[in-house]
């Protein structure tokens, strides 16, 4: 890619022979355009400034040497009038979205500043250029710029000593929420759930509008904010509740706020409202269809913190940050855009309303018994495009002719799928029966006024049919006879002068020009006159052509205009609809995720859980959702589980663990142990004997189970749960200069102070980053509480087998282990999760597969005989001393 100019860049850059630093010119000698770019540049410091000058979007000065670096440019110098040369870079103008898109993903703020009048009008002065749109990470539209598997959230945070406001927008598909805490360890998970593109601070630093990008640190920013998103940082004035309070009301046309939710929640609106401005501020005369702002709670949902949801691998692995491999990737059979970043949405954020999961599963149910609807529907819903997004930039005014025709597709469909499931009675389908006639009709007018496959650009023509404008299609007519009348030019003019290779042609500079080859000059007729001279040829106008010529392009330019302006009508349409639109476009997110996890239900196997508000978590063979889907078929070993003893609802106390499920049903047993439904289970087996498959496995299917999905099990009864821990093999934080063992208490830690007797704990060992009988203490000391205090469903792997020692103290505690068949020479890895403790760890054997020497094993099994023989650990009960 090379730079561009106007006029002739210098090719060799000599750092010493340009200016590249707006601030240290002489203004006075600048002239008028550069004047323009410097007193524009003024009023973004902190943003990369691109401005149109012709074909080219240019940077100078320091943005020039950033563009250059940062995208491999040409870093040239233009002559910026009397004070020299400049910086310059530049891109061409047609291509603006793709480098901004990769400004943005560094982590720049770019402000596009445009010519608002074409050069012809301006005759002579400067073309009129004005700042036509601030893009930062958070305020993507384009379809280019944005991932269309997940949202892209714009966030912005008012905190108040232990309090915090959170508001957050996707601006391209008009979702707004926010909400209010009081913790802000809540804050940090809520952002870290949203991982939002860029977050809006108050500060009264001294750089306000400088965007820090992720790892880069201010002063001025919160602690508690993690260092890993973008910072926009912002005056704290239309954060205020003064600025902040008035702008809601008039963004959304009500008298109080209360409608919205967040009348009482003062952080709450001051995020949003400070939200607001930056997006006026950032999108100029592009207004942004919002959604009615949602307020919401964090305790509305099943909490699940950042540590848990990596180990969980909910939306990408530990090892390599795939998508591939995770949760999200096992469960996903959407067919659409929207339903692929719902169903993202749903396992960031599960539910614990009984009713709302009752909902969702009815309708999974409906499908999974309905294989004809079921398919059917999977099939209309491919051919619908993204409907949230293309609406967003219909609103936005940024969609073109190409996307009002899709948004007009996938609404013609929707009649369609309502008739599919006119007879459905679950909720999610419900929802998709009733079309607003609106919608239809809007349909119908896009496929009248817009041809089936219009050009990209809207102000070139070509967008609108025959047949619909009498002025388009008279003004058409008017410049197709004249364009026939040029066309019929060349034949006449061969016949009139007898000269047979005599052509008619088109170039940008002279326009329509008849040539002639120079060899029958001679012969051409008086009202020739000559324009060209060239090689070969010779190039003439006549008066008759270029009146032709001047009537065709004036009647051209008029031509697109109204085009232009019928189109932007239809798209002013659509947006007076969005709203509607929009309604819609989330009940068919949420009937495409439910039918693609009927679908999964049925492809795999999956059951109905049954929903509990109590704490038992029973699952009768259960399989890993991800592993198993890895492994070929019918490879993985189902293993069930049976948790937390089950409260009688009326008196509150424990029920018999024992009672209807599972001896008066006819469901498989889980395996029995000391105690039928602990509280806390002390998993011990070999090393890869599936300790740590079978935990995540428990997480999995209680996640999955409370965003309504079915399960991978035969049977399931689970309460539902209020968080959802996980400890598991601690990696060094380097980044924060903690150790591993330091990470695994800071974790543990957090677990103990937050479980409660509602939260499913697993841990994958503790305790082993320190010597060996600190890290046997601790874990004892954390299971005991666990089971004691807290009380809180919690399944322990260790390799600690003397932990197995608590069931025989504690009620609510029970030993597994994954068992393994012991051969002469080798270990059988059979997978099974049976009720006991291991007494024996096979590290050695591990070892040997793994191809220690044989003289280090033999000398390891003599060092543990000795160990065995002269050690007696004494574990005592807490009482001991
Ligand atoms: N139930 C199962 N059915 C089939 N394969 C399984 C099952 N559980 C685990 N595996 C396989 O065994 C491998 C090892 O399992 P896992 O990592 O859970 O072992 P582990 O006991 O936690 O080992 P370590 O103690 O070394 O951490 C997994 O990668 C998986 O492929």
């Amino acid at each position: 890619m090379t730079a561009s100019s106007s006029e002739t860049p210098s090719n060799k850059p000599d750092a010493s022979t340009f200016i590249a630093d707006h601030r240290q010119v002489d203004r006075s000698k600048l002239s008028q355009m550069y004047l323009h770019y410097v007193e524009t540049k003024d009023k973004y410091p902190n943003a990369m400034l691109l401005y149109r000058v012709g074909d080219f979007f240019e940077c100078y000065f320091q943005d020039a040497v950033t563009l250059a670096q940062e995208l491999e440019l040409v870093l040239t110098s233009k002559q910026a009038g009397e004070q020299g040369r400049v910086a310059m870079s530049g891109v061409p103008h047609h291509s603006w979205e793709r480098y901004t898109t990769l400004l943005v993903e560094k982590g720049y703020a770019v402000v596009i500043c445009d010519q608002v009048e074409d050069a012809a009008e301006a005759a002579g002065r400067l073309v009129r250029r004005e700042v036509t749109r601030v893009v930062t990470p958070g305020t993507l539209l384009e379809e280019g710029m944005l991932k269309s598997s997940r949202n892209n959230y714009l966030a912005a945070v008012v905190i108040a000593a232990n309090h915090w406001g959170l508001a957050y927008a996707d601006i391209s598909t008009g979702e707004f929420l926010t909400t209010q805490g009081s913790d802000l360890e809540h804050l940090t998970q809520e952002l870290m759930r949203l991982q939002p593109s860029e977050v809006l601070v108050p500060t009264n630093a001294p750089d306000l509008g400088s965007l820090l990008r992720p790892g880069e640190t201010s002063p001025h920013l919160p602690q508690c904010l993690p260092p890993s998103f973008c910072y926009s940082l912002r005056s704290q004035v239309p954060f205020s509740q003064a600025e902040a309070r008035p702008k809601l009301l008039q963004k959304f046309k009500v008298r109080s706020l209360e409608g919205l939710g967040c009348d009482h929640l003062p952080l709450a609106v001051r995020a949003a409202g400070g939200l607001l401005e930056y997006l006026e501020d950032t999108q100029k005369e592009n207004p942004i269809s919002l959604q009615r702002l949602r307020t919401y709670t964090t305790t509305d949902y099943l909490i699940v913190d950042h540590q848990t949801r990596r180990n969980l691998e909910i939306t990408q692995t530990v090892r390599d940050g795939t998508f591939h491999g995770s949760l999200l990737w096992a469960l996903d059979r959407t067919s659409t855009a929207m339903g692929g970043r719902a169903l993202r949405r749903w396992l960031l954020q599960p539910l614990i309303d009984i009713k709302g999961i009752g909902s969702r599963q009815d309708t999974i149910q409906e499908l999974v018994e309905n294989t004809s609807v079921r398919q059917d529907l999977r099939q209309l819903l491919r051919q619908i495009y993204d409907l949230e997004r293309l609406t967003g930039r219909a609103g936005s005014g940024t969609a073109n002719a190409r996307d009002l025709v899709a948004l007009a597709d996938s609404l013609s469909r929707l009649p369609e799928l309502s008739r599919l499931v006119a007879d459905a009675h679950s909720p999610f389908l419900k929802a998709l029966q009733k079309v607003p006639p609106i919608l239809e009709e809007l349909a119908q007018k896009l496929h009248v006024h817009l041809v089936e496959s219009p050009p990209i650009h809207i102000k070139e023509g070509s967008l609108i049919r025959p047949g619909v404008n009498p002025q388009l299609d008279e003004r058409k007519a008017t410049v197709e006879a004249d364009q026939q009348w040029i066309a019929n030019l060349e034949v006449d003019e061969r016949a009139r002068t007898g000269i047979p290779t005599l052509k008619v042609g088109f170039n940008k500079t002279f326009g329509y020009y008849i040539s002639i080859s120079r060899a029958k000059a001679d012969q051409v007729p008086a009202n020739y006159i000559r324009k060209q001279t060239l090689t070969n040829e010779e190039r003439y106008i006549t008066p008759d052509l270029k009146e032709r010529e001047a009537r065709i392009l004036t009647a051209r330019d008029d031509l697109n205009q109204l085009e232009y302006e019928i189109f932007t009508a239809l798209r002013e349409e659509v947006a007076q609809q969005a709203e509607v639109i929009r309604n819609l476009s989330r009940a068919v997110a949420a009937a495409d995720v439910l039918c693609g996890l009927a679908e999964l239900a049925v492809q795999q196997g999956y059951c109905r859980p049954e929903m509990l508000p109590g704490r038992e978590i029973a699952i009768v063979e259960g399989r890993h959702p991800v592993v198993e889907q890895s492994l070929p078929s019918g490879f993985f070993v189902p293993n069930s589980t049976q948790l937390g003893e089950e409260e009688d609802a009326e008196s509150g106390r424990h029920r018999d663990a024992e009672s209807e499920i599972f001896t008066a049903s006819p469901r498989p047993r889980i395996p029995a142990s000391s105690s039928t439904s602990p509280d806390l289970v002390i998993l011990t087996g070999p090393n890869a004997s599936g300790k740590s498959c079978y935990l995540r496995q428990v997480g999995l299917i209680q996640l999955m189970a409370q965003i309504g999905s079915f399960i991978p099990a035969k049977f399931a009864r689970l309460g539902i749960c209020d968080r959802i821990f996980t400890r598991v093999g601690a990696v060094d934080d380097l980044a924060t200069g903690q150790s591993t063992f330091m990470v695994e208490m800071n974790e543990t830690a957090n677990i103990l102070n937050h479980a409660t007797s509602r939260s499913l704990v697993l841990l994958d060992e503790i305790g082993r980053g320190t010597a060996t009988f600190d890290g046997l203490s601790i874990a004892w000391a954390v299971a005991e509480y666990l089971a004691t205090e807290i009380r809180a469903r919690t399944i322990f792997a260790t390799h600690y087998h003397e932990l197995n020692e608590l069931a025989g103290m504690l009620p609510n505690v029970a030993n597994y282990q994954v068992t393994v068949k012991e051969l002469p020479d080798q270990i059988i890895f059979l997978h099974q999760v049976q009720p006991g403790g291991a007494d024996k760890s096979y590290g050695i054997e591990a070892g040997r597969l793994a191809g220690l020497p044989a003289v280090v094993i033999q000398r390891a099994k003599q060092v543990m005989g000795q160990i065995e023989k002269h050690s007696k650990i004494a574990i005592g009960l807490k009482n001991l001393e």
